[in-house]
């Protein structure tokens, strides 16, 4: 059997859900249906998922909500008129009404991806099943047992259903919301679950391309990729896949496909255990990065002596909650690389704490600093990559703050000013695309 997730935009309009239907009834195997929120058509700019987050900060300010809910509940409703689907929507949607003062924002942020998952199963003729009846979550974590145990259940009566994606429920049955795009997750998990012979991943776009698109025109598609270099790219920013959703495919080695939902016969791009493909000459598989971050370098004569100078910084990261990555660079300073965050303001706090420190010799702080990884198959056969990518950028004027290749053998990172960021993707795929690498043996 397999699990088909489409995502937002392939159900954004009645016009897409005839597609979904043609796509899903295509193949008796697509079984398990997962799908998110009502998203972005060409003349709809806003997700359902945005227009409730939107309700929400009204709901928390005490503002008028009623012009906001009816936006959401036409959308809905919309759909389904467009398509006749014989489902009585209001009463969901008035349930939701009565509950907006008071609910969770779990709850309320997940309502999309509930109401758009009934109006496909009634049109698919498919049983709607609530994510929080199968996905049970213990904290952050699935509940591996639990889940399993409610999805056979519900298995053993119906073959064929469709589940909301972005969501399940904890231990005490109120909604656990996942992170955003988290319906890929969903997805994975159910194909996990149900040792799925494929995880299908619906878009509107044939595959991943080796760039985001809106960055780089016409950008090649990447037609294979290993589960290691799909995690590296999604780390680093790449918007296709939601980074969590690949471990629960990569633990069971379910081959997972992207592929597009507007153009099925364009294919796609196929995900699996491929590190041990025959190498190819390309210089790179595939370019992503973020905007956006601070670099922090502590200096400290001989630190590698002082090893209680990491514990003291690393102290006054956790006490501010700071998420960071570090990288050592050398004998006598580090560096930390902090998303920043504008409502976050823990970051300031914690650099004038670093700051004050005598301990350290110096602190330096250097903000608006864009990553873009470029990921290239074994890495460590084609040790003059970093440079060669180094030689572009230099060519084409862009300052390169700093290049980490530490740790894996798969990724490069250069760190640039963010108003270069476009730019440096843009420059690497240019050149690297076409390039054609001498591989050491
Ligand atoms: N490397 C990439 N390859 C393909 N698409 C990418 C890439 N990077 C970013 N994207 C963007 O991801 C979008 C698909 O993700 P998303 O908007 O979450 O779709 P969905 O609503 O189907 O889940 C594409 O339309 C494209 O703009
Ligand atoms: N609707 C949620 C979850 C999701 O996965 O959406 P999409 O598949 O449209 O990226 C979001 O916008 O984050």
């Amino acid at each position: 059997m397999k699990v088909a997730k489409f995502g937002g935009s392939s159900v954004a309009n009645a016009q897409q859900f005839k597609k979904v239907k043609e796509i899903v009834l295509a193949d008796k195997k697509r079984e398990v249906i997962v799908v998110s929120a009502v998203g972005k058509s060409s003349n709809e700019p806003i997700k359902v998922t945005d227009m409730l987050l939107d309700l929400e900060k009204a709901r928390n300010s005490d503002q008028a909500t009623s012009f906001l809910f009816k936006k959401i509940s036409d959308r809905l409703l919309q759909i389904r008129d467009d398509l006749k689907i014989d489902l009585r929507l209001e009463n969901d949607l008035l349930e939701i009404k009565q509950n907006l003062v008071v609910c969770s924002h779990d709850y309320l942020i997940s309502r999309g991806e509930y109401l758009t998952a009934k109006l496909l199963a009634k049109y698919l003729g498919y049983q709607f099943i609530d994510a929080s009846s199968i996905l049970i979550f213990d904290g952050a974590d699935l509940d591996y047992q639990a889940s399993k145990k409610a999805l056979m259940k519900v298995r053993q009566k119906f073959k064929n259903i469709v589940v909301p994606g972005f969501y399940g429920s904890k231990k005490d049955n109120a909604i656990h919301l996942m992170p955003r795009g988290g319906s890929d997750i969903s997805g994975a998990i159910l194909a996990s679950l149900l040792n799925a012979e494929l995880y299908e991943n619906w878009t509107d776009v044939s595959g991943i391309l080796m760039a985001d698109p809106n960055i780089v025109n016409h950008s090649k598609r990447i037609d294979f990729l290993s589960y290691e270099e799909l995690q590296e790219l999604s780390y680093m920013g790449f918007g296709i896949f939601q980074e969590e959703a690949i471990l629960p495919v990569r633990e069971k080695q379910i081959p997972t496909k992207i592929l597009n939902t507007n153009h099925p016969e364009e294919g796609g791009t196929l995900v699996g255990d491929f590190l041990n493909r025959n190498i190819e000459n390309k210089l790179i598989t595939g370019i992503a990065g973020k905007k956006n971050y601070t670099v922090i370098t502590i200096k400290k004569y001989q630190l590698n002596q002082h090893i209680e100078v990491l514990q003291q910084v690393l102290a006054v990261l956790q006490k501010y909650q700071i998420v960071a990555n570090y990288v050592p660079s050398g004998n006598d300073s580090f560096i930390f690389l902090c998303q920043q965050n504008p409502s976050n303001t823990n970051l300031d706090v914690a650099i004038h704490d670093l700051k004050v420190n005598k301990t350290l010799d110096e602190v330096k702080v250097v903000q608006d600093i864009a990553l873009v990884v470029a990921v290239s198959w074994q890495l460590s056969k084609r040790p003059s990559l970093a440079g060669k990518i180094l030689e572009f950028l230099d060519n084409s004027r862009i300052n390169v703050k700093m290049v980490i290749q530490e740790g894996s053998n798969m990724k490069v990172v250069f760190g640039v000013n963010n108003g270069d960021y476009e730019k440096t993707i843009a420059k690497i795929y240019q050149e690297a695309s076409f390039y054609k690498m001498k591989v050491s043996a």
